[in-house]
């Protein structure tokens, strides 16, 4: 696909958990490099909206296209989606019993078919990169939360992604880990690496993204550009909610 079109599109995008709505004709095109931030009140569909772009979570209507192809429904090419798309959750989701190491190059050895001594050194550069190198041979319990989720985005860079979804990667972390996260997070969008992020970081939101949107009740609200969205938000729904959040 040419490099001007956009990475991802959702083309009005629904679905359904039994009789529940939970997206609305949702539409949303997604520029290589762009950094989307996703805000909203809870239950809004953040977090299926997230999903649904790697297809952990089938759609009931619409499409999404990833780098100009329909996502695909299993096999080969859907292995292929998840390790293009990486995707880093509130919970860190490591292996439990295995080493931090072990984790980050896994996928690469059985996935990507790497020889293992190049995806250790990989894997090391990345932990390096994410600040953990010296954790590299402990298990996922013997770290904080902020490394093992800093363990997460090294696993899922190991995947050589072409965008990373982040589904509040903070909200687990006691508050003293969440910059540590962030301030990766925050290289990643200046690297270019195209990104959709759910979370409740305004900061996060003002300082990295490119482009706020603004879900409510399963519709794309409003979308905008952080400095416009946060100071000349439009629709009623956007107003209560920043006022709601930034009164502290
Ligand atoms: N697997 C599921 N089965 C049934 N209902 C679900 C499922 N996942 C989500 N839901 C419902 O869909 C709605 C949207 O959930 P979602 O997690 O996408 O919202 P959210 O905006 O990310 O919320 P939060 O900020 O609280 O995480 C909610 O009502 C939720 O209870």
């Amino acid at each position: 696909m040419a490099e001007g079109e956009p990475l991802i599109v959702l083309d009005r995008v629904n679905k359904h958990f039994g009789p529940l709505h939970v997206l609305r004709d949702v539409s949303l095109s997604i520029d290589r490099g762009e950094v989307v931030v996703v805000i909203g009140p809870s239950g809004s569909g953040k977090s299926t909206l997230c999903r649904s772009i790697n297809r952990l979570e089938p759609i009931s209507g619409g499409t999404i296209t990833f780098d100009g192809q329909p996502l695909p429904a299993e096999g080969r090419a859907l292995a292929r989606l998840r390790s293009d798309v990486g995707m880093v959750f509130q919970s860190f989701n490591l292996f439990a019993h295995k080493t931090i190491l072990e984790n980050v190059t896994l996928g690469p050895i059985k996935v990507r078919k790497e020889k293992p001594a190049e995806a250790k050194e990989r894997a090391m550069a990345l932990l390096d990169r994410v600040g953990i190198a010296n954790q590299a041979d402990k298990y996922p319990a013997m770290l904080s939360g902020g490394q093992q989720q800093r363990a997460a985005i090294a696993r899922a860079l190991a995947m050589r992604p072409k965008a990373m979804l982040f589904d509040e990667p903070t909200s687990a972390l006691d508050p003293e880990m969440v910059g540590e996260v962030l301030d990766v997070m925050t290289s990643l969008a200046k690297e270019g690496m195209t990104m959709v992020v759910v979370t409740h970081e305004m900061g996060f939101a003002r300082h990295a993204a490119n482009r706020v949107v603004f879900m409510a009740d399963g519709q794309l609200v409003e979308q905008a550009a952080p400095t416009e969205f946060f100071a000349n938000p439009t629709s009623d729904r956007a107003k209560d909610f920043l006022s709601k959040i930034l009164t502290h």
